[in-house]
């Protein structure tokens, strides 16, 4: 079977593209789109994060800051900081970048956010919202996963999918939205027994775990859709995904790469919901 990839890369070079013209409409009207990141620490994962979401954001014209807090911050202070924008009329959409230092309870900053302003989706209101079938925002990395199936015609009614890792900003919402579109949903995670069998009966397998090469060609039924949302680092420090993709290359009918796949598509689908709360006004 020949192996396609799924062109997260080239998906959203395209749809930033066609943002920019939604922005300049904006702009004509006299409305500039503004989003603000904040970033708490040093984490070197999370500051290449944030330089693309502004760099990306200025590119498609949307007003972009990112805000440095020292990784000592209490939780009051960054608290203090969200309620600042949340005043601010010329900010349409905050994001708090994950990981937080672990003396911050990240719940309880999340849900200081306004939650009209939430671009990542991760308000209580939104989540609520979300499995309600109203989403208002959605969580950024499945949403794009979703766009992505979308533009390969890639049909869920009826598949089994099997979400791997049970994680508020990838897993939970991933099963719910592969479950909107019909398909039915197993989760697994770290306790789950029977991983490779379950695998073995994967159309879709979405793989959320954090652990480098961890899916190789044996988990993969002939023909499954495969989706990497691995970012892990070998030993030699080059970014790999949890799937180990040259091993499932003639098994899987797609796979998405790691780097250029599942990424680009969650820092434009922040953009497009940031777009989306000047849209709305
Ligand atoms: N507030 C949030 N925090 C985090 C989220 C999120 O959606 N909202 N998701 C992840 C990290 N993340 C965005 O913040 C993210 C991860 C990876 C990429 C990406 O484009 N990866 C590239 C490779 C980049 C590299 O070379 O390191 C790729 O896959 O091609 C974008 C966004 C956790 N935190």
């Amino acid at each position: 079977m020949e192996t396609q990839l799924l062109e997260g890369k080239k998906l959203a070079e395209k749809m930033q593209s066609e943002m920019k013209v939604r922005v300049n409409s904006l702009l004509e009207k006299g409305k500039i789109p503004g989003l603000t990141v904040l970033l708490v620490g040093e984490d070197k994962a999370s500051q290449v994060y944030v330089r693309n979401k502004e760099r990306q954001a200025t590119k498609v014209g949307i007003k972009s800051e990112i805000i440095r807090l020292p990784e000592t911050i209490s939780e009051a202070a960054l608290i203090e900081q969200v309620e600042q924008l949340n005043e601010d009329a010329s900010v349409h959409g905050i994001l708090v970048q994950l990981p937080l230092p672990k003396h911050i309870n990240e719940q309880e900053v999340l849900r200081k956010i306004d939650y009209s302003k939430d671009v990542d989706g991760f308000h209580p209101m939104n989540m609520g919202n979300f499995l309600l079938g109203n989403a208002s925002a959605l969580p950024c990395t499945p949403y794009g996963i979703m766009e992505l199936l979308k533009a390969y015609d890639i049909s869920l009614e009826g598949k089994n999918a099997l979400v791997i890792g049970r994680s508020n900003i990838v897993g939970k919402p991933m099963a719910l939205m592969l479950m909107e579109k019909n398909a039915t949903i197993t989760i697994a995670h770290s306790k789950t027994k029977n991983l490779k069998e379950l695998a073995q009966q994967a159309d879709v397998l979405v793989a959320a775990i954090g652990r480098g090469h961890m899916i190789t060609g044996e988990f993969i039924k002939p023909g499954a859709v495969v989706i990497d949302v691995g970012m892990n680092r070998d030993e030699a420090g080059k970014l790999i995904g949890d799937v180990d993709t040259a091993s499932v290359m003639g098994i899987a009918s797609y796979v998405t790469p790691v780097p250029g796949g599942v990424g680009p598509m969650t820092i434009t689908m922040l953009l497009d919901q940031t777009i989306k709360k000047v849209e709305a006004e």
